[in-house]
């Protein structure tokens, strides 16, 4: 199933830059995990925002749930999720779609 989620970041001013440093650290890492297994699909920088928007390939809600749950900045994060459907005018999906 896929989905886009978009991911608007707000870390507090007043943490302190070794926490700041270290949650950004991990949250690339889980992040790049993620890519390497196939699941996040897509991360994308929005212009001039600290804010992504990326495409998951997961199994099921409860898997993109785990995954976004998990992410060491989740606490500093406003998430909103739209499950993707295949559009009919998509030429690269082929088959018909109604
Ligand atoms: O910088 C961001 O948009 C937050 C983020 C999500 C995955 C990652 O590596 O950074």
């Amino acid at each position: 199933m896929l989905f886009a989620v978009r991911m608007d970041v707000d870390i507090p001013r007043d943490l302190a830059p070794d926490e700041r440093t270290d949650l950004v650290t991990r949250e690339k890492a889980y992040c790049q995990e993620l890519q390497k297994s196939g699941e996040w699909v897509h991360i994308w920088r929005c212009v001039g925002q600290y804010s992504n928007l990326s495409v998951f390939d997961v199994a099921d809600n409860e898997a993109l749930h785990r995954i976004l749950w998990g992410l060491p900045l989740f606490p500093f994060m406003s998430i909103e999720v739209t499950p993707l459907a295949q559009h009919p005018s998509d030429l690269a999906a082929g088959g018909p779609v109604r």
